[in-house]
């Protein structure tokens, strides 16, 4: 077979060199990507009818490992093998450690993982244990996973790429460079899970570059939605012992408070809490009526959203970006929970039999 090639032909190159100029990463920097980014924006017809106005997902589960993280983890990745690192460790609730995982098996760092006990989802281990990271379950919570990777990291030659390594939101900020390309202009508002905090961080800090830049002409209101268990955004204080079934936001000390503070003052935007069932409720609409299956945490901003308009919020003639944050691949079990017996029937190979259990006869 002869070899054809392709370098030339048109193809997404990754979040790096599609914005490589907008990102402060040392000039050189080699980029480890596996072309995340470029996701999708999706209309909902579903919300842009409840709420009056149009309303965008931003489907964060088109990334190559299934969640935002990819966008970060191509930026940190780079940046350590750049800088000479042979490891790197995360702490995670499961998501930044497969996308750690992934980015590591591509350049070839040694990943370490530390994980709670118990509370990652099967899809998103899976995906960290097949990419070959070692996974330590630590007794404890997320919280006291990062507390550890921050120590290992700073005692031992191995590098730490959660979202407080400031390369993480060089990248994760890019989510809102598309969504400006995409619409023209940033949106009205800006709805979005918050966990740890570095993404409604990486979100301000790209709206902010590109209205400083003239590419749009304002930043969006900043809505940032926690679960109910698990909200120290909202309650003021860090949760000791934070809980919810959307366990990829079960965090209860942020480490990006003080940035996702500002984000939702400069904006004029806040945080609010929403029920597990709120969210599982979200997600299951969101599924049905729109196309998009999501995680649970993915579906909290929409959780939210609905839960604004209950309290009589408007979001009329607004346009609404909504980012749904994982794919719901990563954790059919929550996903099937309380559905009961998800296998209607059983029938005969007969078509008779078929259609009468279809109630097409
Ligand atoms: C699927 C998913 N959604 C939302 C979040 C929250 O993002 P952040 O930690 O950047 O606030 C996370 C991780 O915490 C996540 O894995
Ligand atoms: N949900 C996160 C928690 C860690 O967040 P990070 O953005 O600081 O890496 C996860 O997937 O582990």
């Amino acid at each position: 077979m002869s070899t054809v090639d392709v370098s030339a032909r048109p193809q997404w190159r990754g979040v790096i060199e599609e914005y490589r100029e907008l990102l402060d990463l040392p000039a050189g920097v080699e980029a480890v990507t596996l072309r995340e980014g470029g996701t999708g924006l999706v209309h909902s017809g579903w919300l842009s009818g409840l709420t009056g106005g149009t309303v965008w997902l931003k489907v964060e589960g088109d990334n190559p490992t299934g969640s935002f993280k990819d966008r970060g983890m191509t930026a940190a990745i780079s940046l350590a093998k750049h800088e000479g690192a042979r490891a790197v460790v995360c702490a995670s609730t499961g998501n930044t450690s497969a996308s750690m995982a992934a980015y590591a098996a591509k350049s070839g760092l040694v990943p370490l993982v530390l994980v709670p006990e118990g509370k990652i989802a099967a899809g998103k281990m899976a995906q960290a244990i097949v990419h070959g990271a070692q996974v330590l379950m630590v007794r404890g919570n997320f919280d006291d996973c990062l507390m550890l990777a921050r120590q290992l990291a700073d005692s031992y030659p191995v590098a730490l790429v959660n979202s407080v390594n400031p390369a993480r939101l060089e990248g994760q900020k890019t989510a809102a460079f598309e969504i400006v390309d995409f619409l023209g202009d940033a949106p009205d508002v800006h709805v979005l899970p918050v966990g740890n905090a570095g993404n409604i961080a990486a979100y301000w800090l790209g709206y902010t570059q590109y209205a400083g830049l003239g590419r749009a002409s304002r930043r969006p209101v900043m809505r940032g939605f926690q679960a109910a268990g698990a909200a120290p955004l909202v309650e003021g204080a860090p949760v000791a012992h934070p809980e919810t079934k959307a366990t990829a936001i079960r965090i209860g000390n942020p480490a990006s408070w003080k940035l996702a503070v500002t984000a939702a003052e400069e904006s004029g935007g806040r945080f609010r809490a929403v029920t597990d069932e709120q969210i599982l409720a979200a997600q299951h609409e969101l599924a049905r009526r729109d196309g998009v299956f999501v995680e649970p945490a993915s579906a909290t901003g929409v959780a939210g959203l609905l839960a604004d308009l209950a309290a009589g919020e408007s979001y009329a003639d607004l346009v609404t970006v909504v980012t749904v944050t994982g794919h719901g691949l990563k954790d059919t079990v929550t996903a099937l929970e309380g559905l009961g017996d998800v296998v209607d029937s059983v029938v005969d190979a007969d078509v008779a039999a078929v259609a009468q259990a279809a109630g097409l006869a």
